[in-house]
Formats: structure tokens, C-alpha cells, sequence
């Protein structure tokens, strides 16, 4: 995979992940320049894991992995979180759950209402649309002939279908497709996978360019800072096998290593915060208070567990299948919480440790996806060291919303097409008070793996790209990654930040 680098581009992508291989792409496509992306990690065809939607929580902490940890706060009851982000070319989208969804039309209005300008819902559909082969074919909404494939699942699995059942029972719509404009029900995912293999930015996108005589792709590479000089990037420099190298960009360095790394090569570079950067001992090229702050991040509970009446089926599609977008507090304008009923016992080690986990049991999910809780990230030193704090459940509304998550998800559990698959509940146990229930968001929360908003877009001083994705008072050097969401979706990200690489790259061509 790793070809050899010829020490200048007139674009140079750094991170090959969701967004950097729809850049490089897009960048081809769109401009005569020439490309060159550099990817930390390795190439994943040949990654069973990679490959396998059922398998991909085995991606967790593997080789391929960065293994990242959110710091530890008394709201998550002290717990250090693991932050899984992938290291390999198509990122964590080679690595995540597969779910592939767009969130609700107000996240994008919200985005353009807070001053990005041209990110509302009307002018991001485009952007959507060009990057999927939806299974039903193109209409207003949804894509087709994109370079990534998406389907619903097949073959729904026992506990899969439970839930849409349970859900419409419950009173819940049924939604036939989870991308419409204002999600609110239970139906099938969405998922980037075709005939039980993964498809990515990677594969849809990258992999059929491979050999473009304008694109290089160097693997293994790890930047390690900017090159800033009179104001303007000119280069980026890398790590290759330990051997330093720099690459020069004639025309601009697009920043795609996602919402932990493009903020952290920010701060190595010498802009975000002075005081921090002095603090930490990195001289300051420009004071850019935003850069690190912002950070959003979805909670998942894991999880409200039961114990199945008969032997399950082994577990099939992204262990997942279906998927319920519904709302604590029925005057919620927007749905905040997503469920999913996972085919294996999801729970947070705390959780196993104080509700022993039998073998043949499966958990019904809720995650929190509107968060007041903001947090941060900076340097613990000049040589990349990180202090990773999202402050998970810090507001009392998550923490309310949540409560409410698993008693609803408790009343899913009660209908019959659950009922008639559960033994028994393991957890939370018997008491299902007010301030029990509290104490069992604290335990089970754990990280979506959705962080965003650290290289935050905007026209506020807290902002540290413009609406165009450019760093603000940085000439040549722009964000396009998860890290500019000004507020995190109120659904999964992955497409979300597909989405905004496709107009990235659109901006980036329009000069
Ligand atoms: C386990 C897991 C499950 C998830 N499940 C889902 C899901 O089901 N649905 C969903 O929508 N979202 C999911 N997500 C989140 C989603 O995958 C991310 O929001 C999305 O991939 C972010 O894209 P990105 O381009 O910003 O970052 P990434 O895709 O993480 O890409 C960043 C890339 O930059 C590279 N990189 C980083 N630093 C450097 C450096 N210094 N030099 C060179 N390269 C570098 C990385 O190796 C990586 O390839 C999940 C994430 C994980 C980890």
C-alpha cells in the first residue's frame, strides 16, 4: 500500500479515515491537483474484523486501534472510558458498528442557525445523497450509484425483530427507512454493508483510485506537526517507520484525523489556546482559544441486560439490526434518545462486575444523543501527550434523560415480543427507584465512540474553522473531519461526517 512519498502535493489529507478518503477522492475529481494522503495506520482488506459486520466489536482495543481514554469523572463514578478510535486506512469507519445514519433536519438547521453558513439541512442533502448507493434507489432524500453502498439488514435476528415489534407496541411508529428527514420510531437500520462484508469511505471511495496518477497514499506515516510559516501552512511534517519526513502542499493541508487527532495536531503545531500551549511547553504560532474545547460525545448504557429464555441464534448483521429514535420527555421537539437491542451482553465492565452476566442473554441499549455535557481535550506535554475529558452525564439533564432511557427501555422489555424472549432481567436489579436507576447510569454509561466538535465550526470566537472549513487566521490549512461539528448529531456520526468531506471537498474546489 505505502508508495513512496515525492515530498510535495498541491493537497496533502492527513487521516485516511471516514473523511480523509472521501477527500482524496473528491479531491482528484474535482481539481487538476495532485494528492497525497497520509495514513498513520495499514491497509484493512485482509482484517477479519474489519470485514465482518458481527465481529466488529473485536476491533476494540486491537492492533488497529489507537486506544485512547477519556479521563476519569466522579458523573461516570470514577471510571476511566475507553476511547476506541481506528487506526487504518477508512479510520473508524473500517472499525465501527456499521450504523448509518443522517440525524435529524434540526441538527443541521441548528448548525447553520449558530452561524455556519450554508451547513443547514436543505444544503448538506446533496451531499448525502452523493456519497450513497441506497438499496430503494435515488428519490428527494436518499442516493444512488454513491461510492458506498447501504442496505437495511437481512435475516433480522430474534432480538433484532423484538424490538421493532416491541417499539410499535409500544407506540412507537414504525419507520421503514431511519434516513428521513425527522427520524422518530423503530424500524430497520441502515448500514454500510452489502452481502454480510463491510463497505466504507475506504472501499467505495479510496480503494477504486488506488493507482490515479495524481494520488499517493503513504501508510504508516504519523504527522506530527504542521508546518506554519508567516502565517500560512505549507507542509506537514510526518513519521515514517521512525524516519522523519516533511511534505510540502502547493495549494492547501486538509486535516482529517478526526475529532481527537486534528485537534491534538493543532496544539502540537502551536495553535489553540496560548496559555494552554505555554503551560505545556509549545511555543504559540497563533492563540486559537477554541481548538480542544467543544467536546461532545454520545453515552450508551450498557446495558439493560436479560437473560434469554432459549439458546439465541448466534448473533448476525452489526449485532444491532434495528434501531428506535424516540423521546425522554414527550415535549421534546427532536428525538434524544436511540435504542438498540444488542444480540450479546453489551455492558460496562462495572455493570458485569456487579450483575454476574450469564452466557445466553442479550441487552437493550439506549444511548443519549442531544448532550448538554460539553468537554475537552489538551496536551499533558510538547510531545503529544493527551488529557481526554468528554465530562460524560456532568449536566443533570443527561443524567435525567437518561434515567428515563431505562425505564423506557424497561417498559420495551415488558411487551410481548420481548417478554416471550426473556427469562429474566440481571440489570439493572430489583430496585428500580429514582436514585438507583441514577446510580446505574453512572455505572453502565459508556462512550458511542462518537466524539466531535473540537475544531468546532463557526463565526464566534470559539470557533476555530469558518464555514468554509478554514482554520481561522491560519492561510492554507483547513479541518474536514468530525472535529468541525459545532454540536454532535442526534444520531450516529460516520455519515454525518462523510457528508461534510463531500462538501469539504466541493468548497475546496470552488476555491
Ligand atoms: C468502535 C466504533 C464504533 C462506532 N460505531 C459507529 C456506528 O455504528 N455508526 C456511526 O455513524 N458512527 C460510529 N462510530 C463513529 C464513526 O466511525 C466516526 O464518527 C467517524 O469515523 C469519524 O470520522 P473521521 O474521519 O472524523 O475520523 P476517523 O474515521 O477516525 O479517521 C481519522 C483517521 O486519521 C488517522 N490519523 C489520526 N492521527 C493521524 C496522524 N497524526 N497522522 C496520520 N494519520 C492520522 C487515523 O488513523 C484514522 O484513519 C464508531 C466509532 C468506533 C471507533
Amino acid at each position: 500500500m505505502t508508495s513512496s512519498d515525492p515530498g510535495t502535493a498541491d493537497y496533502v489529507v492527513v487521516g485516511g479515515g471516514t473523511a480523509g478518503c472521501v477527500l482524496a477522492r473528491r479531491l482528484l475529481e474535482r481539481t487538476d491537483g495532485t494528492v497525497l494522503l497520509l495514513e498513520a495506520g495499514g491497509d484493512p482488506d485482509g482484517i477479519d474484523t474489519v470485514s465482518a459486520p458481527h465481529r466488529w466489536v473485536e476491533n476494540i482495543g486491537a492492533a488497529h486501534d489507537w486506544g485512547y481514554t477519556y479521563a476519569p469523572t466522579g458523573h461516570v463514578a470514577g471510571r476511566t472510558l475507553f476511547l476506541s478510535r481506528g487506526k487504518v486506512l477508512g479510520g473508524s469507519g473500517s472499525t465501527n458498528a456499521l450504523v448509518w445514519v443522517r440525524g435529524h433536519r434540526a441538527d443541521y438547521d441548528g448548525w447553520a442557525a449558530a452561524g455556519a453558513r450554508g451547513w443547514d439541512h436543505a444544503s448538506v442533502l446533496p451531499h448525502f445523497r452523493d456519497c450513497e448507493d441506497w438499496e430503494d434507489g435515488a428519490s428527494e432524500q436518499r442516493g444512488a450509484g454513491g461510492p458506498v453502498r447501504i442496505e437495511r439488514p437481512r435475516d433480522l435476528h430474534p432480538v433484532a425483530a423484538a424490538l421493532v415489534e416491541a417499539g410499535v407496541s409500544y407506540g412507537m411508529p414504525y419507520l421503514d427507512d431511519v434516513n428521513v428527514p425527522e427520524p422518530c420510531g423503530v424500524g430497520p437500520i441502515n448500514t454500510d454493508a452489502s452481502g454480510g462484508v463491510r463497505t466504507s469511505t475506504w472501499t467505495g471511495h479510496l480503494r477504486p483510485v488506488l493507482g490515479h496518477e495524481r494520488l499517493t497514499v503513504v501508510t504508516g506515516a504519523r504527522a506530527t506537526r504542521l508546518v506554519i510559516t508567516g502565517g500560512r501552512c505549507t507542509g506537514v511534517e510526518y513519521l515514517r517507520d521512525g524516519a522523519p519526513a516533511t511534505v510540502s502542499a502547493g495549494r492547501e493541508v486538509v486535516l482529517a484525523a478526526g475529532a481527537i487527532d486534528s485537534p491534538k495536531l493543532l496544539l502540537l503545531s502551536g495553535v489553540g489556546p496560548a496559555e494552554h500551549l505555554r503551560a505545556v511547553g509549545v511555543d504559540p504560532v497563533l492563540d486559537l482559544p477554541g481548538v480542544g474545547r467543544n467536546l461532545q460525545e454520545h453515552p450508551i448504557l450498557g446495558g439493560v441486560c436479560f437473560a434469554a429464555r432459549e439458546a439465541l441464534p448466534p448473533p448476525n448483521n452489526n449485532l444491532e439490526g434495528t434501531t428506535a429514535f424516540w423521546r425522554s420527555d414527550p415535549s421534546l421537539a427532536v428525538p434524544d434518545l436511540q435504542f438498540v437491542a444488542v444480540q450479546i451482553p453489551y455492558v460496562s465492565p462495572e455493570v458485569a462486575a456487579r450483575f454476574p452476566v450469564p452466557e445466553n442473554a442479550f441487552v437493550i441499549a439506549p444511548g443519549l444523543m442531544t448532550v448538554a455535557s460539553r468537554g475537552f481535550l489538551g496536551l499533558t506535554g510538547p510531545d503529544g501527550g493527551l488529557h481526554v475529558q468528554p465530562n460524560m452525564l456532568a449536566e443533570q439533564a443527561d443524567v435525567d434523560a437518561l434515567v428515563s432511557s431505562v425505564e423506557i427501555a424497561l417498559d420495551l422489555a415488558a411487551q410481548p415480543a420481548f417478554a416471550k424472549l426473556v427469562e429474566r432481567r440481571t440489570a439493572p436489579g430489583e430496585d428500580t427507584s429514582r436514585a438507583a436507576l441514577v446510580d446505574f447510569v453512572r455505572q453502565a454509561a459508556m462512550p458511542y465512540f462518537h466524539p466531535v466538535g473540537t475544531c468546532a465550526m463557526g463565526v464566534h470566537d470559539g470557533a476555530v474553522v469558518d464555514p468554509d472549513l478554514r482554520v481561522r487566521g491560519v492561510d492554507g490549512l483547513r479541518v474536514a473531519d468530525a472535529s468541525v461539528m459545532p454540536t454532535i448529531t442526534s444520531a450516529n456520526t460516520n455519515a454525518p461526517t462523510a457528508m461534510i468531506a463531500e462538501r469539504a471537498a466541493a468548497l475546496i474546489a470552488a476555491g
